[in-house]
């Protein structure tokens, strides 16, 4: 297996080993994943009983968020997903928010997200969010996040830090083999990178030392 020493612990090194990986997982283990994760983050004392938490619509092989969704609706939450914004319309690169919009419960729920963001709330949007799910291709154990290399979490968590004065708690979803020892394999970090409180995978949730 590419190891994040073999590809020289570089961000995108680190990306392709991760991204490979993901790919080879078989269809069973991904809806095992998606299924697990609720179980876990319920376990965890993290998901508010109603409010509003920051989520997002997992894509192509991404530890799936559907069944999340679902307990997040379940339990009355505003649950709010990303919206993309590339600076071509002069605002910037940056995320916006939208509620999400989930299918109707009673079928079969996919492990993929089928969610959709409803238009964008603004500048504002994450005023009141208790919680804020990040999408994650490796975290360390000091909280070191890797991402899609957008830098769009980054600003995002960074704005909301300087709008409220704090970071309300944040939780990275990954597979077991994605948490990296800080000591050993520490993930590759800039100065604007921000640190995530939490990580849950199928099988724990871990509380980080950021410090
Ligand atoms: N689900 C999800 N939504 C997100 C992010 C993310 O990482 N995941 N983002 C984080 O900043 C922003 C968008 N950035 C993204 C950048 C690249 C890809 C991407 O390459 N997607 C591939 C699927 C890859 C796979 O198989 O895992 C694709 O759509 O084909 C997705 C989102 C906002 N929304
Ligand atoms: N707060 C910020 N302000 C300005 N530029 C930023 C900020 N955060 C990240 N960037 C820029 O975004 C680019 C990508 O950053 P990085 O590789 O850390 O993204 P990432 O954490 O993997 O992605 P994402 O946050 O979308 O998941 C870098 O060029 C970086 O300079």
């Amino acid at each position: 297996m590419e190891t994040a020493a073999a590809t020289g612990r570089t961000k995108d090194g680190l990306r392709r080993a991760v991204l490979g990986r993901r790919r080879e997982r078989p269809d069973a283990e991904r809806a095992a994943v998606a299924a697990a994760l609720p179980d876990v983050l319920l376990g965890s004392g993290l998901l508010p009983d109603g409010g509003v938490v920051a989520c997002y619509a997992s894509l192509g092989s991404e530890p799936g968020t559907g069944p999340l969704l679902a307990l997040l609706a379940e339990r009355g939450c505003t649950v709010l997903l990303p919206v993309t914004h590339d600076g071509r319309d002069g605002g910037g690169v940056r995320l916006g928010w939208g509620a999400a919009r989930v299918p109707a419960a009673g079928g079969p729920v996919p492990p993929g997200a089928a969610a959709s963001p409803g238009p964008d709330l603004g500048p504002g949007a994450l005023a009141a969010v208790e919680l804020v799910v990040v999408p994650a291709l490796a975290v360390d154990t000091a909280g070191r996040r890797l991402g899609r290399g957008g830098g769009y979490y980054d600003r995002a968590l960074d704005d909301l830090r300087r709008r409220r004065g704090w970071l309300p708690p944040t939780v990275a979803l990954l597979h077991d083999d994605e948490v990296l020892d800080a000591a050993v394999e520490p993930v590759p970090a800039e100065p604007h990178d921000v640190r995530v409180a939490h990580v849950a995978t199928p099988t724990r949730l871990l509380h980080l030392d950021r410090s």
